[in-house]
């Protein structure tokens, strides 16, 4: 059988896989242009492919009956690949969660310490050479410890920043998601978005995303929100509205946000990129070496399982 790996990958990875199958392995770290995504479905019969792989309903209406027969996609989000087109063609999928969940919920706490305590801020200021000296009133930030943290999407993710802002912070948590979870913490449901966010300092987004989540976060959450408060997202770009987002940061409606992904990644808008309350990261959530090997070896494994006529250990 013959596999597509859509990007390089950490060398443990890369050996395993010329190791145990007839492998490409794309030198190419940008995503799968539409005559690639053709040429892997039609001339390979599994794909790994990643985040910026589109494939759309479209990509299969144009390979009615590809040779490939896998995705195994290299992370645990799969909003880029559109599940109900794949299976229709035939072609299942699978994915990596699990092996990607504690590095994320440190990006997310990274991102909210950033944002609270003006780090950032504080970092440029010491690197442009502006910094005139401590005093009482210094670049003065939001306290973390003891406040209330709201989380929406309380699944693997969600559950490892809320144990972090809990046990760590000693923080107060509250949640939306589809449904109460039987967590080993104290956390409130609040299955109203609007109310977890007008309850919270920090709002942290963890949910999938895809349809059903797109623009979750709109100009009715923002304004509930309290004006002291921090939007996190490490979730997809598209659960939030941008552009609200940038309104509302404009208008002081919210304190700030702390951003790992994009509504148009990997294009990030001046005017977020203008203001000093916003901490912007390049969708570092899973970018670790060890995680990204873990990930690999994650994809590899449903490859191999797939190969021996076995289950897929992670089918989506
Ligand atoms: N920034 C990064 O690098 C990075 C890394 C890993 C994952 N992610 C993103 O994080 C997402 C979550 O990953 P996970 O492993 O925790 O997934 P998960 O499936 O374990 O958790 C998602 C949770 O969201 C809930 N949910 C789904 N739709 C919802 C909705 N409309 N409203 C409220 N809650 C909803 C689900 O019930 C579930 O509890 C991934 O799908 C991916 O998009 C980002
Ligand atoms: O979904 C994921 O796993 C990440 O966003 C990519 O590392």
């Amino acid at each position: 059988m013959r596999l597509l790996i859509a990007r390089p990958m950490t060398e443990s990875v890369e050996v395993r896989a010329r190791a145990e199958f007839d492998v490409e392995i794309r030198d190419n770290t940008l995503p799968l242009a539409q005559g690639e995504m053709l040429r892997a479905l039609s001339e390979f019969d599994i794909v790994v492919p990643t985040l910026g792989d589109l494939f759309s309903a479209q990509v299969f209406a144009e390979i009615p009956a590809p040779r490939c027969k896998l995705l195994a996609n290299f992370g645990v989000g799969f909003n880029h690949i559109d599940v109900d087109a794949a299976r229709a063609a035939g072609v299942a999928v699978s994915n990596t969660p699990g092996a990607v969940t504690d590095a994320t919920a440190d990006i997310a706490m990274t991102l909210l310490l950033t944002t609270a305590r003006r780090a950032g801020e504080g970092e440029r200021l010491v690197r442009a050479d502006a910094w005139q000296g401590w005093h009482p009133t210094q670049m003065l930030g939001h306290h973390v410890t003891g406040k209330r943290v709201g989380i929406v999407g309380m699944g693997r993710i969600g559950q490892a920043i809320a144990r972090r802002c809990h046990f760590g912070f000693g923080m107060q948590v509250a949640y939306q998601s589809r449904s109460p979870k039987d967590v080993d913490f104290p956390a409130e449901y609040i299955p109203e978005l609007n109310e977890l966010a007008a309850a919270v300092d920090f709002l942290i987004l963890a949910v999938p995303g895809g349809a059903e989540t797109r623009h979750l976060i709109n100009a009715k959450v923002l304004e509930a929100m309290n004006p002291s408060a921090i939007l996190i997202n490490i979730a997809r770009g598209e659960v939030v509205d941008e552009t609200a987002l940038i309104a509302a940061l404009q208008a002081h409606q919210i304190a700030g946000a702390g951003l790992d992904v994009y509504e148009f990644e990997p294009a990030v808008p001046q005017a977020l990129r203008d203001m000093d309350n916003v901490t912007l990261l390049p969708h570092l959530g899973t970018a670790t070496e060890e995680v990204r090997t873990d990930m690999g070896h994650m994809a590899l494994d449903n490859v191999a399982a797939f190969v021996a006529g076995r289950p897929l250990p992670n089918p989506v």
